[in-house]
């Protein structure tokens, strides 16, 4: 059994986290990683225990791997310090800079500690990650638009970013750090328009333009739920990790 811990368990995606591991057969939940002792927490997880600091968690829990779902705040201290204290980190969170992801890459090689950065666990985006990168090969003038519930704070989004940045990869044209001006943000290259709304849950559409045509790829998520098999499987494969892997796409297959 695969030893876990969630951090960000009163989250919407944590909350759902925690009930998958302790569903899952393959998982023993053995505890999560709140920023405060919440009142509900001990509802929220059952039996589960709660900490409040890395060190205590790795040192009592033993956990194998760490499932981040907290904000761009805390996603880059809570995965440095689950590597640097053996616990490998499954990393749902968006917000991560390019800077971050090469200093969390670095280490996670240094400690032969694996480490999945997922910003979309559904295989749908991964599966359009993968086709954009494609596409833009032959069709390189882009714009990604990305929708979201209104309940989200960080824009652009992790998915728009990787996005973004696969497809800058596969164009040969060079990732960079996104910058804002009037035409979205400038990911790598390629403006991102980030809409958000009550109603929607995440929602991506890559346009390409061309000579009197339209390429448009898209992929909606209509509940959470869409992120919990690519989850299950980041957890089972980051075991057999040594190294930083960005992206679903990159385990699919
Ligand atoms: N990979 C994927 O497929 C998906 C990723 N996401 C991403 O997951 C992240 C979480 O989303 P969502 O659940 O909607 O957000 P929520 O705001 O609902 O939940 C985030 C939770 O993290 C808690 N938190 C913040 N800092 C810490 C910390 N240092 N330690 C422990 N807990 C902390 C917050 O606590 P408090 O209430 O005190 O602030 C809050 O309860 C976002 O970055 C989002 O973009 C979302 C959907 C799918
Ligand atoms: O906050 C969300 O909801 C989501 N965040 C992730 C992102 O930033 O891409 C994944 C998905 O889009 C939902």
């Amino acid at each position: 059994m695969i030893r876990v811990a969630v951090a960000g368990p009163r989250g919407r995606m944590g909350a759902l986290a925690v009930e998958t591991m302790i569903t899952g057969r393959e998982f023993l939940l053995v505890g999560v990683l709140d920023r405060k002792m919440a009142e509900k927490a001990d509802t929220l997880a059952g039996a589960v225990p709660i900490y409040t600091d890395m060190l205590t968690l790795a040192e009592e829990a033993k956990p194998d791997v760490l499932i981040e779902l907290t904000n761009h705040e805390s996603v880059y201290p809570n995965t440095r310090d689950a590597i640097m204290n053996g616990i490998r980190p499954v990393v749902g969170t968006s917000g991560l800079t390019e800077e971050q992801i090469g200093k969390l890459s670095e280490l996670s090689g240094e400690h032969g500690i694996g480490c999945i950065l997922a910003p979309n666990f559904s295989i749908g985006a991964a599966l359009l990650m993968k086709f954009a990168s494609m596409a833009v090969k032959y069709m390189p003038d882009a714009e990604i638009i990305e929708l979201h519930h209104d309940g989200k704070k960080d824009y652009p989004s992790g998915t728009a970013s990787l996005t973004a940045r696969m497809m800058a990869e596969s164009a040969g044209t060079g990732s960079t750090e996104g910058t804002g001006d009037g035409r979205g943000t400038d990911v790598s290259g390629i403006p991102v328009h980030s809409v958000r709304l009550p109603g929607l849950l995440s929602h991506q559409e890559v346009l390409f333009g061309g000579e009197g045509q339209l390429l448009t790829l898209r992929h909606d998520s209509f509940s959470r739920q869409s992120y919990m098999s690519g989850m299950v499987l980041a957890v089972k494969d980051v075991m057999n990790r040594d190294c930083l892997i960005d992206g679903l796409d990159k385990i699919i297959g």
